[in-house]
């Protein structure tokens, strides 16, 4: 079976229930889509997004325990008894400002895995990893550290975000995208039965005008957008190259 192709949002700390208002202005084409279409917002306004019931809604994160003294912290499955479906885990925001090391993602993917949630695992190469040659080799450590065991096509998304291409309107070239993706494959394919049929998401800059070209790479499945994700108008054509690749 072919990989399932999803159009991701990941609203990161915006937007408030006004916002909301954006997800009607999706109805229409997010219907008519026959690509996956998810939205993951600040978590105060996961119950409000899925009482729309337009677009997938996810989290942005989860602890790596189902309850407990974790004060601030939200559990996969709370994200699950919401009516979430999916969680972020490791985006390189986390990894930076909480410190995230592939263990802790990977104990996160473990337990959103147990909550029924599909775990949408980031990775990606600084710039300075990049400049330095290293890009391969650090994003196949981030694969082999964050993925867990039981992780399948059925629960688990790979997204390669080069974390100098994120909100800077930079975009690697086509080759490096391929690159990148084609190795993430391979060692999927290696690692897991079910490998060539995970969904892989580029994330890092996709905008309406780019999105077409980065679709057309092999084993790119979709992408996770940050930006252009908190308007209708922004996302919806990002949506409609999906569908159209
Ligand atoms: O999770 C999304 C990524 O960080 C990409 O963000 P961006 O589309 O604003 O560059």
């Amino acid at each position: 079976m072919a990989p399932r192709k999803l159009a991701a949002g990941n609203w990161k700390m915006n937007g408030d229930l006004a916002a909301l208002d954006q997800i009607d202005a999706m109805a229409e084409a997010v219907k008519g889509a026959s690509c996956d279409v998810l939205i993951c917002p600040p978590a105060l306004l996961i119950p409000a997004m899925i009482a729309k019931g337009v677009v997938a809604v996810g989290g942005q994160d989860c602890h790596a325990e189902a309850s407990g003294a974790h004060t601030g912290d939200i559990s996969g499955q709370m994200l699950r008894d919401a009516g979430a479906t999916h969680v972020i885990l490791g985006h390189s925001e986390r990894r930076a400002d909480h410190h995230e090391t592939d263990e802790t993602v990977r104990a996160k993917a473990l337990a959103a895995h147990r909550a029924g949630l599909i775990a949408i695992i980031c990775l990606g190469e600084t710039g300075d990893q990049r400049d330095g040659g290293h890009t391969l080799q650090v994003i196949a450590a981030q694969l082999a550290g964050s993925v867990p065991e039981g992780a399948t096509a059925a629960n688990t998304v790979i997204a390669y975000e080069p974390v100098w291409a994120i909100g800077t309107g930079r975009t690697p070239t086509i080759p490096q995208i391929a690159e990148v993706h084609a190795r993430l494959r391979a060692d999927l394919s290696d690692r897991l039965s079910d490998g060539a049929e995970v969904s892989l998401l580029y994330g890092g800059s996709v905008k309406g005008a780019n999105a077409a070209e980065i679709f057309a790479i092999p084993h790119v499945d979709g992408a996770l957008v940050g930006g252009a994700s908190l308007k209708a108008a922004d996302f919806l054509p990002i949506v409609a190259a999906l569908d159209a690749a």
